[in-house]
C-alpha cells in the first residue's frame, strides 16, 4: 500500500489538542487548523501533519514512492463520526410520514401498532442476508457523505432472536464494509405488541434473557433504552441500564425526546456515556449532565423531521455540557444518512457555531461512542480517516447548506469515495 501525501490543503482541520476528554465550552471551537496543510498517511495510519513546507522538509526524498494529492483550495477534515444510528432495519415507513403531515403524532402512530412496531415486524420478517444488503446501501450512502465511523443500535427485534440477528448483521458489516461500526444493544426500544399490558414482564425478559446472551456473545459495547412516557419509565430504564452495566455494557439513554421525563437527570445518575435527543430536558437535567460529564448527543434532523423544537444545544454548551451530533438514521423519525445536513441544522436550529458543529460531528462524537483513540481527529497514530471537501474553509461547509460537498474520502488510508 503506497503512502499518501496530501499537500496544500486550503484548510486542514486536525481537531488536535491536549484535551483528554470530550470538548466543552471554548474548547469546542479549537479546531487545530493548519493553513496550507499537509498530511502523510502510511499503512492506513496518520503519520505526520503540518504545513506543506514542514512536511516537504521531511518527506521530499520519499515523494516518489507516495501518491501525492493536491488539496489546494480544499478543506480537509477528519472522517465524520455518527454516534447514534438505528441503521440496521427492515422495510421503510413513508406512509407514516404522510400521516404525520396530516397531523397524526409520532406516538399516536406507535401506540396504534405502527412506528417502531411496524419496523419490528419488517425486521423480524427479513432474513439476515436481506438486512445485510439493505443496511449496506445505507452505509455506502454514509460514506458518500463523509462518515467513516458509526454507532449502530439494535432495537427492531424486541425478541432475542431478532435482536441477535440485527447485532450480527452490524458485526458482519463492520468486518466487510469500509465503515467502522460500534454496536449498542437496545432491546428496550419499545415494549413489543405481544407484551402489551405486561410491561414489567418484558423488562424482566430484557434483563434476564437478552442482556446475558448479548454480553456472552460479545455483540455490543453499549446498552440503550427509550426512556419516555408510555415506553419505559425512568425506574424501568434504570433497572435495565443497571443490569447492562453489571454485564459490562456502557449505558446510553434516549431521554426527554417527546415529553420531559427526567431522562437527562437519569443519565447523570447512572453515569451514562451519553444521553440522546434531549429536546425537552429541564435546566436541572442540563446542569446534572454538565456536572457529571454526560455527552449530549443531539439529533437536530430528528427534531426537524418530527416538526419539533430542536434541543437547546447553545444552552447546553454554555452550561458546560460536551455536545455531539448525529443523524439518528432510522426509518421513522430520521431517514437520513447526511451528517453534513445535521451539521448545518446544528447551526441553524440549535445555534451552534460552525466550529462547534464540526467538533460535535468529529472528536466529541468519537468520545460519545468510545472510539476517540482511533477516530475523530487527524493526529499521528489515528486511523487515516479523512475527508476532502469541495469548499475552501469549514465555515463554507456549514454555510452552503443542504449540499453534499464531499470530494474524496479515505478510510484507513484507502480512498473509498
Ligand atoms: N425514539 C426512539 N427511537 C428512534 C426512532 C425509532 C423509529 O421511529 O423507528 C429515535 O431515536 O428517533
Ligand atoms: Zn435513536
Amino acid at each position: 500500500m503506497k503512502p499518501i501525501w496530501i499537500k496544500h490543503a486550503g484548510q486542514l482541520v486536525t481537531m488536535a489538542s491536549d484535551h483528554q476528554s470530550a470538548r466543552t465550552k471554548e474548547a469546542m471551537s479549537e479546531l487545530g487548523i493548519i493553513e496550507d496543510g499537509s498530511v502523510w498517511l502510511e499503512d492506513g495510519i496518520i503519520v505526520k501533519t503540518g504545513t506543506t513546507l514542514e512536511l516537504e522538509h521531511i518527506y521530499t526524498e520519499r515523494a516518489a514512492e507516495a501518491e501525492v494529492v493536491n488539496a489546494a483550495g480544499k478543506l480537509i477534515t477528519p472522517g465524520l463520526v455518527d454516534p447514534h444510528t438505528h441503521v440496521v432495519y427492515g422495510g421503510t415507513r413513508e406512509h407514516e410520514f404522510e400521516k404525520r403531515l396530516e397531523g397524526v403524532s409520532y406516538m399516536e402512530i406507535m401506540n396504534a401498532g405502527g412506528g417502531i412496531h411496524a419496523t419490528t415486524r419488517m425486521t423480524r420478517e427479513a432474513t439476515e442476508e436481506e438486512l445485510y444488503n439493505q443496511t449496506k446501501k445505507r452505509l455506502d450512502s454514509f460514506l458518500q457523505h463523509g462518515v467513516t465511523t458509526i454507532e449502530s443500535k439494535s432495537g427492531y427485534g424486541l425478541n432475542l432472536e431478532t435482536e441477535l440477528k440485527q447485532l450480527n448483521v452490524a458485526k458482519k458489516l463492520n468486518e466487510t464494509h469500509a465503515i467502522d461500526l460500534v454496536t449498542t444493544f437496545m432491546g428496550a426500544h419499545a415494549v413489543p405488541m405481544e407484551f402489551k399490558g405486561r410491561e414489567d414482564d418484558y423488562v424482566a425478559y430484557v434483563i434476564e434473557e437478552m442482556i446475558p446472551k448479548v454480553a456472552s456473545e460479545n455483540l455490543a459495547r453499549f446498552i440503550d433504552v427509550f426512556c419516555e412516557k408510555n415506553v419505559f419509565t425512568p425506574e424501568q430504564s434504570e433497572r435495565i441500564l443497571g443490569a447492562g452495566k453489571a454485564y459490562g455494557l456502557i449505558p446510553k439513554i434516549h431521554a426527554d425526546e417527546i415529553e420531559p421525563y427526567k431522562g437527562a437527570e437519569l443519565a447523570a445518575k447512572v453515569g451514562a456515556i451519553s444521553a440522546e435527543h434531549l429536546l425537552k430536558s429541564s435546566d436541572e437535567g442540563i446542569q446534572a449532565m454538565a456536572e457529571s460529564g454526560v455527552i449530549a448527543c443531539l439529533l437536530p434532523a430528528t427534531a426537524l423531521y418530527l416538526r419539533e423544537e430542536a434541543a437547546q444545544g447553545r444552552k447546553m454548551i454554555d452550561a458546560g455540557v460536551p455536545v455531539a451530533i448525529s443523524t439518528d438514521c432510522n426509518p421513522g423519525s430520521s431517514p437520513t444518512t447526511s451528517m453534513p445536513l445535521v451539521m448545518n441544522l446544528a447551526c441553524i436550529s440549535m445555534r451552534l457555531t460552525p466550529a462547534e458543529a464540526l467538533t460535535a460531528a468529529t472528536i466529541n462524537a468519537a468520545y460519545a461512542m468510545g472510539v476517540e483513540k482511533f477516530a475523530g481527529s487527524i493526529e499521528p497514530g489515528k486511523k487515516a480517516d479523512i475527508v476532502m471537501w469541495n469548499v475552501p474553509n469549514y465555515q463554507m461547509l456549514q454555510y452552503a447548506f443542504g449540499v453534499n460537498h464531499v470530494k474524496k474520502v479515505w478510510k484507513s488510508g484507502i480512498q473509498v469515495v
